[in-house]
């Protein structure tokens, strides 16, 4: 289904009932489109499931959804104009209903693929209407009755009540699909009772038949109507064709090369055409008695080219075949039958190469057929009390100049007085400027949805830029414009790590200085590797020594014990990577400490407080490949399990004689 249903029932939802409404909609119809694209296709599915999940969130009926999107459609398509043709329908709201079918007959151009369904007025009356729907889609009975609901009121001013008489197949459809008792396409059938004040429209049509001046006129021949509307056709009571115009044999004989022309008179109509709307409609006498306002569409059945039956038809003696003696119509149809066949074998050998599904999986709809397009005849039946016969007033339904070429027939087989060359020629126009518009229109919906995706991107970049310089948490108060104040945490464990004999800061060699940069890049990058957050943040790094905290800011017990870890993952680590001369040394203490971001051009999370001072003294004064312990730290980890060996009293700068501890192990796993 196209997505500018999807469009109205999205604007709609989000306004009516909130964008986090939506976002929970998409979530549980797995619907991964930011937007819908007007003139794309979408599964059907998707509308009775938004409807479901729109019923699931706000306890509303899964039928008031529908009636809602129905409703919202109506009100959403007026900002493409289109209620400009809704008004010019008619005077009034019946005249409207007949011309349901028509409006999206009017579509094809702007919509190629529409698969629209069918509306017949069947009957009317002072206090409403009764109208017969019918569709291949399931699910939308309940949104017509919020178009139409929505047109009566905004166009003609009318409450309208509308209930189902009698249905068949008309079921919600979605993700679970329709039940199919049957092999092929479900039809949905729904007849409605529209209750409204109708009693204007009877009055007029009263007033028509009662007042205009008839003339008495002489009847008509009515092969006089043949020659006005030469793909016409006449029925008798059992449907049978009894007159036709020439341009509808011709096309028929065109496209059943192998048939005897003459078997089109006298057939049954269902015989040689298809009735392509209203839908699976019973062609009988006194069905089609009841639907004089109703639009049909006829498809002219194509048997293909088949020789045999061909020759039959030229009665043509191939053993004593002299080319000579051939009349002038077997010359054309022999040069005929040869180009059919030159076609027919070329259309075989296309649609063997690119032989794919009928469906198409994607939109559940069917991919157009390949090879010669048959005719399509679009008309009112008329009843014409003179000869007792049915009158099929038509003309041939044909968009641009590629169909019409596609059928065989040239602007000169269609009748002057008719609108079918407009149509041809409107449709050609309209075709090229819309397959332009369209091109267009998906460029820049292309262009948008990779813009969406770099700023995406971007956006991503920018973040792990900010949280590799402020903790997550931080970052997200920020962004919601709270002030980040300092905050005080009561005790975590702050780590030091130092990369040592990496450079000589004496030396002016350039080549020493940029292997040195190199081999801190790797160990450092080592190092990040092993920051698990949010149980341990990495600060900063300053020179050759790398800063880290565990508890903050996300306050966690088991600071220390992640500290520790963290510290014999990385002298672990680094000893794996087997760089000559290096060697690291980590120091970890606990305590209080107080942290907040400075600076705004680039802001850092920064740790204050003597904890972090200590913490840098049992770096700075330890060995190489060890991680030494405060006194505080190491008593907190050697009751869980952690190996620690005292160091004994270590002379620290600033803070006199300290007992600390040499880390070994972790707990045993
Ligand atoms: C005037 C502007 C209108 C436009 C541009 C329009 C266009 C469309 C389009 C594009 C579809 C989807 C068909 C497909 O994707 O195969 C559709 C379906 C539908 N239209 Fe319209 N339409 C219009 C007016 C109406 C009105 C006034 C009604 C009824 C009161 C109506 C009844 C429906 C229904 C019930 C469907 C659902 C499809 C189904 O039941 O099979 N439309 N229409
Ligand atoms: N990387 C880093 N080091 C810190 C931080 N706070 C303190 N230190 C270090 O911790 C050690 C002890 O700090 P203080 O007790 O203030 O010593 P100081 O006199 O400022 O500096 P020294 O010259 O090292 O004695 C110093 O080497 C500081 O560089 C910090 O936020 N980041």
């Amino acid at each position: 289904m196209y997505g500018m249903l999807y469009e109205s029932v999205q604007h709609y939802i989000q306004e009516e009932y909130g964008m986090e409404t939506w976002k929970k909609i998409c979530q549980i119809v797995d619907c991964k489109h930011n937007t819908f694209k007007t003139h794309q296709i979408y599964p059907d599915k998707l509308m009775p499931d938004i409807a479901a999940a729109l019923s699931a969130c706000t306890g509303e009926s899964f039928d008031f959804c529908m009636n809602f999107f129905g409703r919202c459609f109506v009100r959403f398509f007026s900002n493409f104009g289109y209620d400009k043709m809704i008004r010019s329908t008619g005077r009034y709201f019946c005249d409207f209903l007949q011309s349901i079918d028509n409006i999206h007959l009017q579509m094809r151009f702007t919509y190629p693929k529409m698969k629209s369904p069918s509306m017949q007025l069947t009957n009317m009356d002072d206090n409403g209407a009764v109208i017969l729907y019918r569709s291949g889609r399931t699910g939308m009975s309940k949104y017509l009755i919020g178009q139409m609901t929505e047109v009566a009121k905004e166009f003609y001013g009318l409450e309208m009540t509308a209930y189902v008489i009698e249905s068949q197949n008309d079921i919600c459809g979605g993700t679970a699909g329709p039940i199919k008792l049957t092999e092929g396409p479900l039809t949905v059938v729904v007849k409605y009772r529209l209750d409204f004040d109708n009693r204007d429209y009877m009055a007029k049509r009263v007033n028509i038949v009662a007042h205009p001046t008839q003339l008495k006129m002489p009847s008509v021949d009515l092969n006089v109507f043949l020659e006005l509307f030469p793909f016409t056709f006449v029925l008798n009571h059992d449907m049978k064709i009894t007159l036709a115009g020439e341009k509808i044999i011709e096309t028929w004989i065109l496209h059943n090369p192998g048939v005897n022309p003459k078997t089109f008179i006298g057939t049954h109509v269902m015989d040689v055409f298809k009735c392509r709307r209203p839908k699976d409609t019973k062609i009988d006498w006194n069905t089609i008695l009841q639907m004089r306002t109703v639009l049909f569409e006829m498809e002219l059945i194509r048997t293909g080219h088949n020789r045999d039956a061909y020759d039959a038809a030229l009665n043509m003696d191939y053993e004593n075949f002299d080319e000579m003696s051939l009349n002038e119509a077997q010359t054309m149809a022999l040069a005929k039958a040869d180009e059919f066949e030159k076609e027919q074998e070329k259309e075989q050998e296309e649609a063997a190469a690119t032989k794919h599904d009928e469906i198409d999986p994607a939109t559940g709809q069917r991919r157009p057929s390949v090879g010669l397009r048959s005719i399509l005849l679009k008309g009112q039946m008329f009843y014409i009390k003179d000869v007792d016969s049915l009158i099929f007033l038509c003309s041939p339904l044909i968009e641009n100049l590629d169909e019409l070429h596609s059928i065989g027939l040239y602007l000169n087989d269609l009748n002057p007085h008719g609108l079918s060359r407009e149509l041809v020629m409107a449709g050609w126009q309209h075709c090229s400027k819309l397959e332009m518009m369209f091109e267009k229109e998906e460029q820049r919906s292309d262009e948008l949805e990779k813009s969406l995706e770099l700023a995406d991107s971007w956006k991503r970049q920018g973040d792990e830029l900010l949280y590799s310089m402020i903790p997550r948490p931080i970052a997200e108060r920020m962004r919601m414009g709270q002030e980040h104040v300092c905050q005080s945490f009561e005790e975590v464990s702050v780590i030091f790590i130092e990369v040592m004999n990496i450079y000589d800061s004496g030396s002016t060699n350039v080549q020493e200085a940029m292997q040195a940069v190199n081999t801190l890049n790797k160990v450092f990058s080592a190092l990040d590797e092993e920051i698990i957050s949010p149980f341990v943040y990495k600060v900063e790094t300053v020179g050759m020594v790398y800063m880290a905290v565990s508890g903050a800011p996300d306050i966690n017990p088991l600071h220390a014990q992640h500290a520790c870890d963290l510290a014999l993952r990385v002298i672990k680590k680094v000893k794996s990577h087997n760089l000559p001369d290096v060697a690291i040394r980590v120091g970890i203490n606990s305590g209080p400490v107080v942290a907040g971001v400075v600076g705004l051009k680039v802001p850092r999370y920064c740790l204050f407080g003597d904890t972090v001072n200590t913490a840098s003294r049992m770096e700075s004064s330890c060995d190489p490949w060890k991680i030494q312990l405060s006194n505080y730290t190491a008593l907190k980890v050697r009751d869980v399990g952690y190996k620690v060996e005292a160091r004994g009293f270590v002379k620290v700068k600033g803070k006199g004689d300290m007992e600390t501890y040499w880390l070994l192990e972790g707990p045993e796993e």
